[in-house]
């Protein structure tokens, strides 16, 4: 199969479904006296791309921490996927874990490997960890990875080494593991912090391209107002551990985003 007609196919399965994908239920967390998190709610759809912004301390990184459980919550729920994070034994806890796409803000690829190798190390929850460590992919999963990287403009890098490539390349390599893993959840820990500003641009759309057309929730973190209210659906806003905004982004003004920075957090 070629390329693209496997991308078509990539696209009919992947229909969104209607409840969301990601929902924070008067999450509460602190860390001795520090109440990093308190009564935090949202939920993020399928094919929405959140942004979550506020000051240094605010508590996003613990956010993200309560998602994936390296942090339990003091109260509240966090639902990924219609299931409770909390309820999760050691095993689900692990699965749930690779069905969520992560990006960071320093790429986390493999230097060494190529653009493909890294896209196909997103295969990891649905093919054997030896076939991953011994790199035996099998054409189905290498023209899904190709596929992923013709989707963010890199097919012609794909048998370049990871550390070759410019930055922004770097983080489409990022977005098309997370494509390449079929993740209906991707958490974006402020992707774009290290970029240039045409780099981030680009990284930002494409990553709201392909949210649109997968039915994939993103929650992004960002330090840039002017990339989130260009590139967010949503804005979640949070300040000294509370949420302070929740907002469609064409609802927001210019006023409301100065205030969640305004004094000190
Ligand atoms: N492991 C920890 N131990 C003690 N305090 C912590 C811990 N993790 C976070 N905190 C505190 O919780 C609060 C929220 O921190 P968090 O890292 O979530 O903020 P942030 O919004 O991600 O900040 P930044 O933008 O600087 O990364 C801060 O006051 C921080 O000092």
């Amino acid at each position: 199969m070629t390329v693209m007609p496997l991308l078509k196919a990539m696209k009919a399965e992947s229909t969104p479904a209607t409840r969301p994908v990601l929902r924070l239920s008067g999450v509460t967390k602190a860390f001795n006296s520090v109440i990093a998190l308190d009564n935090v709610s949202f939920s993020i759809n399928p094919g929405e791309v959140v942004a979550l912004l506020g000051p240094s301390g605010a508590g996003k990184s613990t956010i993200f921490r309560c998602i994936s459980r390296l942090a339990e919550v003091d109260a509240g729920h966090v639902t990924v996927l219609g299931q409770d994070v909390g309820s999760l034994d050691r095993r689900a806890l692990r699965e749930q874990r690779r069905a969520i796409g992560l990006i960071f803000q320093q790429f986390n690829l493999i230097p060494r490997l190529t653009a493909l190798d890294n896209t196909l190390s997103g295969r990891l929850g649905h093919v054997s960890t030896w076939r991953v460590l011994l790199r035996q992919f099998s054409m189905a999963d290498r023209q899904i990875a190709l596929a992923a990287l013709d989707r963010v403009g890199l097919l012609d890098k794909a048998y370049q080494r990871a550390d070759s490539l410019s930055g922004g390349q770097q983080q489409r390599v990022a977005i098309a593991r997370v494509l390449t893993q079929q993740s209906r959840l991707v958490l974006a820990d402020e992707p774009v912090a290290s970029l240039d500003p045409a780099s981030a641009s680009n990284v930002l759309r494409v990553l709201h391209e392909i949210a649109r057309e997968r039915g994939i929730g993103v929650l992004c973190s960002l330090h840039q107002t002017d990339l989130a209210l260009h590139y967010a659906d949503r804005i979640v806003a949070m300040r000294k551990g509370k949420l302070v905004l929740d907002d469609r982004t064409e609802n927001i003004s210019a006023e409301q985003i100065n205030g969640i920075y305004g004094e000190p957090a």
